[in-house]
């Protein structure tokens, strides 16, 4: 409801470029309104300014922070205000174009936001691949410990082999490794990292493997993009604020206990719903109590990590698609490589670097051909993990026409237009059994809509309709076919779905021909203007 019955007011829209954060831009613009005098009134009362976030980047948020400030971008009414869309489509067309049509559907693409306003696509799924630099590390023996170079060549290796994180961690936490000091974690780690930012393109993100707040403080100050912490921030009280000081996303894995003691602390009802309520506690306080917003945040359901077998397996089973619906969307990622419950699927006394085939297997089951997009898998073998998930993806993608029920078929005759009805009466025999000259058929052509073109012979007289889908193509089928059916002249009608330069479109084709001339008549003339007719009135 708008109040009509106050003075004319202006309408803008304006770009701009900030190193705000949504919430804080969303404060600062209640500042200015509050220094420009505006009071209090009623909801969209008359007001002396008002200033709204419309968009922010491809973000969606919906955030209302207890006391804070609420905060939906994008704009939740956006589409039905006309006077938002006019200035916004006059600052750039393709807003009120591709991007509105795409707000909340399969085309608006999630990204996660890296420091220096880089962005990471994840339409698809996201390989990270592990570099431990622990000499005690289980599965690769602290190879990539003896020095920074070394480290380097690896990790260039992974981003060859399809790899866009760069996890490198400093402190095994895989139960009995030798605890590490908070120097020595700092000494194998930042050196290391500073290196990488270095070597590596911008689209790579590093991530640094910590329960520690002042080894992820540090290694962001080297470069590192992503804070990745089996502890989820139980392990240092200082972890999340120091997060969400450094306004980078946050993996928060699941776990009970510490390494040494969580063995004894696998019991569950329920797997799924427990660890996920667990999780879901956690992504709360992070962005409740430390401004470490959704779309900053990754859950993990941490396999391994005071799990059974059992668990682990349960785990995977629910599955991208159902964590995801439980943990409100908010990105996924697995850490299932080479750990000890494949080893013990495959049985014998297979080494961890014996299992890359079988952690690919347990990946792709969590993450699920229904799925969500975007969800994370943390791995040693890069390129067996980046190959599958790029065939998986392809499998995942295809999506066959939803089916969907056929339209009733109208009972109504058609509306016959007269004001445009041709002067011929048609009868084929009338032509004294011959097709039109392609003289006769391209001047007749000519008086129809421009999408009617003469095949190359001049026996057939054709149109193709775009549709918007698949079940609107069907609907218009069938309405050509009631048309035709009306006029007892009936064409020969397809519908097919095409790829075009970005994506698939639904096509409708009609084709008029007399067979018993072998070519056309004044009747495919005149069912195409009554076809014209019927569309143009729908
Ligand atoms: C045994 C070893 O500590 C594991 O590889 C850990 C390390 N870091 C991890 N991080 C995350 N996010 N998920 C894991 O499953 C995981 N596993």
């Amino acid at each position: 409801m708008y109040v009509m019955d106050q003075p004319s007011f202006l309408n803008a829209a304006v770009e701009l470029e900030t190193e705000l954060e949504p919430m804080e831009l969303l404060r600062e613009l209640k500042k200015i309104e509050e220094e420009v005098g505006r009071e209090e009134s009623f909801r969209n009362g008359p007001r002396l300014i008002d200033l709204d976030i419309l968009l922010y980047d491809d973000i969606e948020i919906d955030e209302s922070p207890p006391g804070g400030l609420p905060l939906q971008i994008p704009h939740p009414r956006l589409r039905e205000r006309e006077f938002v869309l006019r200035p916004l489509s006059d600052l750039n067309p393709s807003f009120a174009s591709p991007l509105l049509s795409s707000l909340n559907t399969s085309e608006a693409i999630r990204v996660l936001p890296l420091p220096g306003n880089r962005t990471m696509p994840m339409n698809e799924t996201v390989i990270m691949g592990i570099l431990n630099v622990t000499p005690d590390s289980f599965s690769d023996g602290g190879k990539y410990n003896d020095g920074v170079d070394k480290a380097v060549e690896q990790a260039l290796k992974m981003v060859g082999e399809g790899a866009v994180i760069i996890d490198v961690g400093g402190e095994s936490t895989r139960p009995n490794a030798t605890p590490v000091t908070l120097d020595e974690e700092l000494k194998r780690t930042v050196e290391i990292i500073k290196a990488l930012r270095s070597s590596l393109p911008s689209r790579i993100a590093i991530s640094i493997d910590t329960r520690r707040a002042e080894t992820a403080r540090q290694a962001v100050l080297a470069g590192a993009d992503i804070v990745n912490d089996v502890s989820a921030g139980r392990f240092d009280a200082d972890m999340m604020s120091t997060v969400g000081s450094l306004r980078v996303p946050y993996v928060m894995m699941h776990s009970r206990g510490t390494p040494e003691t969580m063995g004894g602390m696998a019991t569950y009802g329920n797997v799924v719903e427990e660890v996920c309520g667990e999780l879901a506690a956690s992504s709360r306080v992070a962005r409740e109590d430390h401004e470490i917003y959704r779309w900053r945040q990754v859950l993990d359901v941490g396999i391994g990590f005071a799990k059974t077998h059992e668990h682990n397996i349960a785990l995977l089973r629910a599955g991208g698609e159902e964590l995801s619906s439980r943990l409100g969307d908010v990105p996924i990622m697995w850490g299932a490589s080479r750990k000890g419950f494949i080893g013990k699927i495959l049985g014998g006394d297979t080494k961890p670097w014996e299992r890359d085939y079988g952690t690919v297997g347990a990946h792709l089951a969590g993450v699920g051909v229904e799925g969500p997009d975007g969800q994370i898998l943390r791995v040693h073998n890069v390129k067996g993990a980046s190959d599958a998930s790029r065939v998986f993806d392809e499998v995942r993608r295809f999506h066959l026409p939803a089916p969907s029920p056929l339209p009733p078929t109208p009972t109504k005759k058609m509306v016959d237009p007269m004001a445009r009805k041709p002067t011929t009466i048609c009868d084929p025999y009338e032509q004294g059994g011959k097709p039109l000259s392609p003289s006769d058929a391209a001047s007749l052509v000519a008086t129809l809509h421009p999408d009617w073109s003469l095949s190359e012979d001049s026996t057939k007289l054709v149109r193709e309709f775009q549709a918007e889908d698949w079940s609107e193509g069907l609907r218009l089928m069938n309405t050509l076919a009631n048309v035709a059916g009306n006029n007892d002249h009936y064409p020969v009608l397809g519908i097919e779905r095409r790829l075009g330069r970005k994506k698939w479109t639904t096509v409708v084709k009609c084709e008029l021909c007399t067979r018993v001339l072998g070519g056309l008549s004044y009747r495919d003339f005149e069912l195409g203007l009554y076809i014209d007719t019927e569309v143009e009135r729908e």
